[in-house]
């Protein structure tokens, strides 16, 4: 076995691997957080500053953040227990049986490697042979080999996988060969969070304790905490204090608490607000750099790849040279305009061509927000500030626009806005702060953003039958003809029809067609008066037809007529993402359900959402 100290470049700033290996296992027998950030200072105290990153991301238990999307390790069981035969000239089956009992691979590995180095001792004790001295492995000759084992890929990256591996492990000591097995195996888990890691760092290079909010919001403008390490330790606390966002590396998100009375919600914010639709989709921090695009989800994880139609509509439509901008990915039917719900959304995820994907399940994306352009930080700008940036620099279109949104600070026309959001496919509405305070704050949850959802949701069972009053015209495949129809219910005891949804989706392409031909004896100038609506669709018809319609949830809008204020003033009950399922050639117009049995239906349906 060759070894890999004649392989590898020594590194001229390094540490011996032994002093990370003792630091991990004293880890492993301390009861307190404050004796864990005592060995961190002490290990970073050791650390050469050239590779402190390297080091912080060890004890993270990876190479490098994930959102950098370079490969894993890609080292199976069975490889690992190839190459700890390897190293130690003892047969799989024996590593097998070992780890077997001691449910352990990475002690199993230090228990051969012990076995080994004893009888190599006695081997040259009996026949006094030259047995050269060993050198030790260093920080920096594990980092980079475990980075070559990660990042061979492709035909014989298995054998060049299980040769640097074996050849590590037979430079490592027991003990270092127990903790690389675990590394490997993604088993670490010596739970030491970014936080204990700050403190420790705060203490070493920054003088103390005051240094820790300088650290953390330099990590929270970019997640990497190996990069923000290097630069404390090499350039200073100076160096950090003015530390910026940078386009590539993602900033962590800000995130919102939650209430459900909007009294309250508007009192904490300070008054005067954005209320905002909160789509239902999935966050993306679109990064621009020129023609190059990277997109970061909720969780930091790069989804560059999962959305093309995104990359190409932020080079196109956003006008900066660099820029980092925030929004939600939602599906959306290219035919009515209308939002789909999430699950449509993960549909297009689990896709594997990406191409179909795009196609079946096109998405649009509506921004909130502005984090850095063209040099400048905005993060410690305040709302009014960065939106007016965002809208500047945003070419909107259909596809590619800002959320919808009003500036209010009256509770009720607030609760309105958060019906109509939920009817539009929205899950509710996010309120946030204007005032000179209302600054972007990175990797906090706190109150200057507040989340509305709802308490309780109505499950729709069955399915209803509504009316025709009106119709929208198409776009899309449907240009020319009618995309949707405004449905209605009946009302016997006054004898009118209330609209109760505009239904676009479940259509089949020859319903679309017949359309036309079916609407039009039944076409009028304006409103029919046996119709109570507050929609205007493109126009209007005499209520005759009737057609079986299913959807999400019965949900409450301002938009509807039906049941209107017998759950709340101001607000009917409507249906959330409904969908066409058959006409009711055999119903007439008073057949239809009616708005008793929908307000029964909602109130028997009402579950408690339980989060
Ligand atoms: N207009 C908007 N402004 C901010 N966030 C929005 C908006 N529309 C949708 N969102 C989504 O809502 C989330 C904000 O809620 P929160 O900060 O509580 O995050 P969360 O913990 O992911 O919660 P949730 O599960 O409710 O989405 C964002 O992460 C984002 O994905």
């Amino acid at each position: 076995m060759t070894t890999q100290q004649n392989e590898q470049p020594r590194y001229e700033k390094d540490m011996p691997f032994r002093e990370l290996a003792d630091t991990f296992e004293r880890i492993e027998v301390i009861t307190s957080r404050t004796q864990m950030t005592v060995l961190l200072v002490n290990l970073f105290k050791k650390t050469p500053p050239e590779i402190i990153d390297k080091v912080v991301y060890l004890l993270q238990g990876r190479l490098w953040p994930d959102w950098k999307g370079l490969p894993e390790l890609g080292v199976g069981e069975k490889m690992l227990v190839k190459a700890i035969a390897l190293a130690t000239q003892s047969r799989e089956s024996e590593v097998e049986s070992l780890y077997k009992s001691l449910g352990d691979l990475g002690k199993a590995a230090e228990k051969l490697k012990a076995k080994y180095e004893e009888k190599l001792k006695k081997g040259a004790m009996s026949i006094l042979a030259f047995v050269p001295a060993k050198k030790e492995l260093t920080v920096g000759q594990v980092y980079e080999t475990l980075s070559r084992v990660a990042l061979a890929t492709g035909e014989g990256s298995r054998d060049i996988k299980l040769k640097l591996l074996a050849g590590l492990l037979s430079d490592a000591s027991p003990k270092e060969a127990k903790y690389i097995i675990r590394f490997v195996e993604g088993r670490l888990r010596l739970g030491i969070g970014d936080a204990t890691i700050m403190d420790a760092l705060a203490i070493v290079y920054g003088g103390g304790a005051h240094a820790r909010p300088i650290v953390e919001r330099a990590y929270n403008l970019r997640a990497d905490l190996g990069h923000i390490a290097k630069i404390l330790a090499t350039q200073g606390l100076e160096a950090l204090k003015g530390i910026k966002p940078q386009v590539g590396i993602p900033i962590r998100p800000m995130l919102a608490e939650r209430l459900n009375n909007p009294v309250e919600i508007l009192k904490k914010v300070g008054g005067d607000s954005f209320v905002e639709y909160k789509y239902d989709g999935e966050r993306a921090q679109i990064h621009k750099l020129g023609d190059k695009i990277w997109i970061y989800s909720r969780r930091l994880e790069n989804i560059t790849h999962q959305y093309p139609d995104v990359v190409d509509y932020a080079r196109k439509y956003i006008k900066a040279d660099e820029a980092i901008v925030e929004g939600e990915i939602v599906a959306y039917d290219p035919d009515t305009g209308e939002l789909r719900p999430f699950q449509e959304l993960m549909h297009r995820k689990r896709k594997h061509d990406i191409h179909i994907a795009i196609k079946e399940v096109p998405v649009k994306v509506f921004l909130f927000d502005l984090l850095y352009v063209d040099g400048e930080d905005y993060t410690l700008k305040p709302l009014p500030e960065r939106r007016a940036k965002l809208e500047e620099i945003i070419e909107q279109t259909e596809t590619f626009q800002i959320a919808e949104y009003i500036r209010t600070n009256d509770p009720d026309e607030l609760e309105k806005f958060f019906f109509k959001a939920i009817e539009d496919g929205a899950e509710g509405v996010m309120i946030k702060a204007l005032h000179k305070n209302a600054i972007y704050q990175a990797g906090t949850r706190g109150w200057l953003w507040i989340k509305y959802k709802r308490d309780y949701k109505s499950e729709m069972i069955d399915t209803v039958d509504l009316v025709i009053i009106g119709a929208f015209y198409g776009r899309g495949r449907r240009g020319g003809k009618y995309g949707a129809l405004l449905m209605a219910s009946y009302n016997p005891d006054k004898d009118v029809f209330e609209s109760v949804c505009k239904v676009g989706s479940g259509f089949k392409d020859e319903d679309i067609d017949k359309l036309p031909e079916m609407l039009k004896p039944y076409i009028i100038e304006h409103k029919h008066p046996r119709v109570v609506a507050r929609m205007k669709p493109d126009i209007w018809v005499t209520p005759a037809l009737v057609a079986e319609i299913i959807g999400a949830e019965l949900t409450l809008s301002p938009l509807h007529t039906c049941c209107l204020d017998a759950i709340k003033p101001g607000v009917g009950i409507s249906i959330r993402f409904p969908r066409f399922i058959r006409w009711r050639p055999d119903k007439g117009p008073e057949d239809a359900t009616t708005s008793q049995e929908l307000l029964e239906m909602y109130k028997r349906q009402l579950k408690k959402l339980s989060e």
